[in-house]
């Protein structure tokens, strides 16, 4: 069994440890927070263990009738790996921590690429992280660029990638978050952030990318045009698409005209949170002319990463092959499990 910490139970850290919890090779030591609250109350319901992140705060856990099992200290010393999904910058700062303790420890997109030994995508670079200690899984917009990029870059060979990526302005909960009225390119300048990060899964990748910011919560939506090096028929794109296990190819019957019915669809498929784990990608979007294919796809930026953290795990202590890994996280999470019922796959 793998002994594993979450640090930052929060969007990602919550889903993070349930899906640990449902891998048969996987056990959750526990889990950090700073303060009683909600997340604090169903962790416990839960029946996971808590850990307090900041020591000067145990006693208002203590004030709210909430348990703690310990510091965050002896979370990680009792963890073989730690995932970090505290907000962005702090993951870096908890590193000496992991450091003193010699717990590997998975960080995630919110933190520089330098902070880390190496960056991870399960479809793509699953073999480059074994033995690290500090990995970083990649955002969410990232993952989802890189799940593109590997089967097209294997099957026809990429000249380019020019990407517009139109994001959410906050998660639901976000309330604080915005625009609530507008529409900005967020960064103004270029590339976004999202082109260096692909480049740290596909170092020679030629990639331009290009960020907005919307008043929506539910998904991110992403404009792409790739350059290929031989010229394929739509059809053929789309079956390979199809093909992957974390692509979801949009039948057009469906009648999904946007994230709203998406998160429906997910919703009535009885998926947890009403996650979507794969990219979304719009079947009757899948063009080509000439070399140049264009689509559009939506990223749940909730849920993506989550099956990737849970591959980062096995791929840093070397404990399956990426296929096993993979097979293994999808079937026990029901990543499996079509979200249309008349898809199949082999
Ligand atoms: N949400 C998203 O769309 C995605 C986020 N990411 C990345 O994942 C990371 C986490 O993001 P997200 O889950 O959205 O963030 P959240 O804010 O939802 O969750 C992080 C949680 O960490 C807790 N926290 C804060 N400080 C500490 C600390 N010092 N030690 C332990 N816990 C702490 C907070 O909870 P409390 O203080 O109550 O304990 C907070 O709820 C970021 O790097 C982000 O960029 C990646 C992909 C998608
Ligand atoms: O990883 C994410 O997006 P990103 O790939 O645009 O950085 C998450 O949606 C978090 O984005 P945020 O930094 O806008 O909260």
């Amino acid at each position: 069994m793998i002994h594993v910490g979450i640090n930052g139970y929060g969007t990602i850290g919550k889903r993070v440890a349930d899906a640990v919890r449902k891998q048969p090779d996987m056990e959750v030591v526990g889990v950090a927070k700073t303060r009683p609250n909600f997340e604090a109350s169903s962790a416990v319901e839960k029946g996971f263990d808590l850990y307090a992140a900041v020591e000067e705060r145990k006693p208002r856990f203590a004030e709210a009738g909430i348990d703690l099992a310990g510091d965050v200290e002896e979370l990680v010393e009792q963890s073989d790996i730690v995932v970090d999904a505290c907000p962005s910058g702090i993951g870096a700062d908890n590193a000496e921590m992991y450091e003193e303790y010699d717990t590997p420890a998975l960080l995630q997109g919110g933190e520089d690429a330098e902070v880390v030994d190496g960056s991870f995508n399960a479809r793509s670079n699953f073999d480059t992280v074994e033995g690290m200690d500090l990995v970083r899984v990649v955002s969410c917009n990232t993952t989802g660029l890189s799940r593109l990029v590997a089967p097209l870059q294997e099957e026809y060979g990429i000249e380019k990638v020019r990407a517009t990526l139109v994001r959410r302005g906050g998660d639901p909960a976000q309330s604080g978050r915005g625009p609530i009225n507008d529409i900005l390119p967020n960064p103004v300048e270029l590339p976004s952030h999202h082109g260096p990060d692909v480049n740290t899964i596909f170092p020679d990748l030629e990639i331009d990318t290009l960020g907005l910011k919307v008043p929506a919560t539910l998904m991110h939506t992403h404009s792409i045009n790739v350059t290929l090096q031989s010229n394929p028929d739509a059809e053929a794109v789309r079956e390979l698409l199809d093909d992957e296990r974390r692509t979801f190819v949009i039948p057009e019957w469906l009648g999904l005209d946007g994230a709203g019915a998406i998160k429906e669809l997910a919703q009535d498929a009885g998926r947890p949170r009403a996650d979507i784990w794969e990219n979304c990608i719009w079947g009757e979007s899948i063009t080509v002319e000439g070399d140049d294919l264009y689509l559009f796809q939506a990223i749940h930026q909730e849920s993506d990463v989550v099956p990737e953290n849970v591959d980062a795990i096995r791929a840093v202590l070397g404990t399956k092959s990426q296929s096993e890994s993979i097979a293994t996280t999808d079937e026990a999470m029901g990543l499996d499990d079509s979200l249309a019922p008349t898809r199949t796959r082999d």
